[in-house]
């Protein structure tokens, strides 16, 4: 049976020492302060912004959310973006994906102030990660990704074999600029690859960002690899809605080292990465 590996733990223990820092901070300067921006509805995005929310609180971060009706003009939601660019007390802006089809998320994503982009998706953070630059911003699930398999594995992954299934620029194209900044062998897996599983079980991290429930399973697996499962999906059952991750967690324990689970794997991981890229923005601003 392979170990679970407890990113709620780990991301709690990210988030006391943040709190101290701070705390200790609190005196001399005005809180680090986040904003979020949600149109129409997503069941990820409310979790995200729900369970971020809590985080602010419990940390002293101040949190500002902007929820929009679906029906959103681009234009209304450039205007509160620069309006957020312009307002010398927020930190961090984060605007969810996926947003509305007749919304440009190209548009959206350039509007925001990279130094205030704390999900690193603007093309300056993009570009700066890609070049292997140490100011870049870097999204914040594949940081969690990175952190999870050093629990594992210690701090050095340098020749491990990478595979990551899905290759958004939110989740897989960054997973796999930071594992190669760690010295891995990545290989990108996809919609188009043919034969993943057997490409997959040659990796000794395997990473998992397809948005499909139980995709994979043992079959994809190396005996002894770690595997990092960063799916949510909200499925409906007769008692209720239940979180689904994209690894078969039964079948993949049976031969993995170790395994994330879903819910208390990637999720809180991403919500500890968000608040550390937060306050990094916050000291670049109070100096
Ligand atoms: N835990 C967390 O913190 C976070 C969780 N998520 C979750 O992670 C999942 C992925 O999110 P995101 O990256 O935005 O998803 P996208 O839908 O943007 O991308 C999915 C990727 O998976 C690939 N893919 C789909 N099906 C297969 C398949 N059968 N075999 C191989 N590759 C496949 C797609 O390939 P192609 O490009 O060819 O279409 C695509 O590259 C979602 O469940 C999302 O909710 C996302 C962000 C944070
Ligand atoms: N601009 C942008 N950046 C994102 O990073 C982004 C996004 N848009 N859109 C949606 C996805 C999804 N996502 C999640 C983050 C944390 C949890 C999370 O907290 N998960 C808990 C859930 C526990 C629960 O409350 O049930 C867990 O897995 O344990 C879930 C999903 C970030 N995303």
């Amino acid at each position: 049976m392979a170990k679970v590996i407890d990113g709620k733990a780990i991301a709690d223990a990210m988030m006391n020492e943040l709190a101290v820092r701070i705390e200790s901070l609190k005196s001399d300067h005005r809180a680090p302060a986040l904003a979020v921006v949600l149109v129409g509805s997503d069941a990820a995005s409310e979790i995200y912004v729900r369970n971020k929310i809590r985080r602010c609180e419990q940390l002293g971060v101040r949190s500002i959310e902007h929820r929009l009706p679906e029906t959103t003009q681009q234009s209304d939601l450039l205007g509160i973006i620069t309006s957020l660019n312009n307002d010398e007390q927020i930190d961090g802006i984060l605007v969810q994906m996926p947003l509305p089809t007749h919304i440009d998320e190209k548009r959206v994503l350039n509007a925001i102030r990279p130094d205030k982009d704390v999900d690193g998706f603007h093309p300056v953070n993009v570009g700066r990660l890609s070049l292997g630059e140490a100011d870049a911003i870097a999204p914040c699930t594949p940081q969690g990704c990175v952190t999870l398999a050093k629990s594992v594995l210690g701090p050095d992954l340098s020749g491990k074999r990478v595979a990551i299934v899905g290759r958004s620029n939110i989740v897989g194209k960054p997973a796999a600029a930071l594992f190669l900044a760690e010295n891995c062998t990545v290989q990108m897996l996809h919609s188009k690859t043919e034969s993943p599983q057997q490409l997959a079980a040659q990796a000794d991290i395997l990473v998992v960002a397809a948005g499909r429930a139980h995709l994979v399973d043992e079959s994809w697996v190396k005996p002894g690899a770690v595997v990092i499962d960063v799916g949510i999906n909200r499925v409906q059952q007769p008692t209720g809605s239940k979180l689904l991750g994209d690894v078969d967690f039964d079948s993949v324990t049976q031969v993995a080292a170790a395994v994330t689970p879903v819910p208390g794997g990637v999720g809180p991981m991403t919500i500890a990465y968000l608040l550390h890229n937060t306050f990094q923005c916050y000291l670049k601003s109070v100096g």
